[in-house]
């Protein structure tokens, strides 16, 4: 069984995927760890995030197992992978990848911006989840300072806006909810709330 979760940067996508794996007994793979990769690689060796060939070679060689994803975490690194992932040919390569993760038994969560539209467009149940960007940049800035690092409200919420747009907006696989996906709005919701919420639409769209 494949479960596909997509929305917009901080919308909690990621902490509710890797629960609900937990809960269902199912694989997890955070999709934006791979384009995290590539742009920390480009960045490490110095060149220009646009070097598809480069990109494209990363993502041939990567090890899904040994994505590190504390040292992926940084908001720099978030910016820089939202620049590569507008790459047609990089994508094809970790579409591929991504697609042969949830071909594994036991079936698995995988959460990202396009996974309900190109990655598993046949996934059992797909949920798009998102919150106001304010919600959002709200979350954003009290984990980084709960990590110590430096947060500014404001300029948190500019970097998310600036990304949402270009993910949206990219000719290829934008992100965009999927026509068969139920939409979570977590403005409201803590994340307990949220995790029971994904749970009723999940065992209702399984017990259908
Ligand atoms: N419903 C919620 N209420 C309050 N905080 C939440 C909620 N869901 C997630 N969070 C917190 O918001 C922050 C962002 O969540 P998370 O990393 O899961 O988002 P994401 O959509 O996976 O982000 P990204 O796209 O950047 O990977 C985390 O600190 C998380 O603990
Ligand atoms: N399926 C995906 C997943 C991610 N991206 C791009 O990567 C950036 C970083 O993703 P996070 O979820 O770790 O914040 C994101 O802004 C997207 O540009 C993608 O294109 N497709």
């Amino acid at each position: 069984m494949i479960i596909a979760i997509d929305g917009p940067a901080a919308s909690g996508k990621g902490t509710l995927a890797r629960r609900l794996a937990a809960y269902y007994k199912l694989n997890h793979l955070d999709t934006g760890l791979t384009y995290r990769a590539v742009a920390a690689a480009l960045l490490a060796k110095g060149l220009p995030l646009g070097d598809e060939g480069v990109a494209i070679d990363v993502a041939r060689n990567l090890d899904l197992a040994k994505m590190d994803k504390s040292a992926l975490a940084a908001h720099e690194i978030g910016e820089a992978a939202s620049r590569v992932a507008v790459l047609g040919g990089l994508r094809e390569e970790l579409v591929r990848l991504q697609q042969s993760f949830g071909n594994k038994a036991p079936g698995a969560v995988l959460d990202g911006r396009d996974i309900g539209t190109v990655v598993c467009p046949d996934a059992k149940v797909k949920l798009f989840v998102t919150a106001t960007s304010e919600a959002r940049a709200k979350r954003r800035t009290n984990e980084m300072l709960s990590k110590g690092q430096e947060a500014e409200f404001e300029s948190v919420l500019d970097d998310l806006k600036r990304r949402d747009a270009r993910d949206s907006s990219r000719s290829v696989a934008p992100m965009k909810q999927a026509d068969d996906a139920h939409l979570l709005d977590t403005t409201e919701m803590d994340i307990e709330t949220a995790f029971q919420a994904a749970v009723d639409i999940i065992d209702r769209a399984l017990a259908s």
